[in-house]
């Protein structure tokens, strides 16, 4: 079934970037099951996520719900990417809230299990996984708002950020950012470019370099998020900013969506394979397994 879905996935790679600018009209055809569901729950076919659209607002809840922690690992990176593609081709959904159904995490980020000790092809399975996902949000002509209701490290982080506006629960137990470089690993420059875009380069040196977690204070000061709430509001709250979007014509704010990010898309489409190539034989270095053993173990420590 996951292989099924990612093989659809590739597929329909080549037609995200008609979706800017309100293109993807003739595009329903693409899956064998039209996504028509409306306030109906779980129209994804996997339990990971729900994915509940409000046909009279045009607002779809995606809730993440990947136990322990959603970490993103190949299929559920799939089955997201799928869920929100499926939104895209659907006329009556205008945005989604992306947040977690798990308590105290939005989502772990990368699922390390599928970085240590994998061979290279399933690496590199993994990432392009990883940049379709990406893709397919950063692209996305739906208004994406980020409901950050819990920590949200590394790809989490990279997950709220591809959206076009982040509200997180005022809760400091949380933290937030690019912690790559704790792990010994390197943010690559895709993520970096998405970090840079949101809180400017100075700040992104310095939060990148230190693999830095924010509070979810620290987290607005910088803007990395655009707001904070109590969390019983998030949703709420996500929704009620959906309003400000929604008042704008959907063609000036895709165009304008698409001006802002297509040269940082472009990018990682014009060195997608080189990308892939450098990611596999860097995480596949024997200095860099060490790294993720040992972070995992005291992972586990922690527990403990
Ligand atoms: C030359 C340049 C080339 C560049 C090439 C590219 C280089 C590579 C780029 C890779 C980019 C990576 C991005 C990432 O996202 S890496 C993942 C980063 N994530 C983290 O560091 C988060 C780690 N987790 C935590 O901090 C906590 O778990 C968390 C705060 C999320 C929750 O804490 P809590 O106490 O509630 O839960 P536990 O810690 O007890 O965890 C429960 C179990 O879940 C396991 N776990 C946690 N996180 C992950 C994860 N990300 N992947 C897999 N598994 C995870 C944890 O081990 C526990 O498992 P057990 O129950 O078995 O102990």
């Amino acid at each position: 079934m996951a292989t099924a879905l990612r093989r659809l996935a590739k597929c329909s790679v080549s037609a995200r970037l008609l979706s800017f600018a309100g293109h993807s009209r003739g595009r329903r055809g693409h899956f064998a099951r039209p996504c028509t569901v409306v306030a109906q729950r779980n129209f994804s076919s996997a339990s990971t996520m729900t994915v509940d659209l409000d046909s009279s607002t045009g607002i779809a809840v995606m809730k993440l719900h990947s136990p322990p922690v959603n970490s993103l690992s190949l299929d559920f990176l799939t089955e997201i990417a799928i869920s929100l593609e499926k939104l895209e081709m659907n006329k009556g959904c205008r945005g989604v809230v992306v947040t977690s159904a798990l308590p105290k995490i939005f989502s772990a980020g990368l699922d390390i299990l599928e970085m240590y000790g994998k061979s290279p092809e399933r690496c590199g399975e993994f990432w392009r996984a990883v940049q379709e996902m990406w893709l397919k949000f950063y692209s996305s002509r739906l208004v994406t708002v980020a409901a950050i209701n819990g920590s949200s490290p590394a790809g989490g982080c990279l997950l709220s950020m591809t959206c076009d506006y982040r509200i997180m629960a005022d809760n400091p137990r949380y933290s937030i950012g690019l912690n790559e470089t704790q792990l010994g690993i390197v943010a690559p420059f895709w993520f970096k470019d998405t970090m840079v875009n949101t809180v400017g380069h100075r700040t992104a040196e310095i939060a990148l370099q230190l693999g830095l977690l924010y509070s979810p204070q620290d987290a607005l000061k910088i803007g990395m998020v655009d707001e904070l709430v109590p969390e019983e509001k998030l949703v709420s709250t996500a929704t009620e900013a959906m309003a400000r979007w929604f008042a704008i014509p959907d063609h000036a704010r895709q165009i304008t969506k698409s001006a802002m990010r297509k040269p940082t898309i472009d990018k990682l489409l014009s060195a997608r394979e080189t990308d892939i190539s450098n990611f596999v034989s860097f995480i596949t270095k024997d200095s860099i397994q060490k790294s993720l053993k040992l972070y995992l173990e005291n992972l586990r420590k922690k527990k403990a």
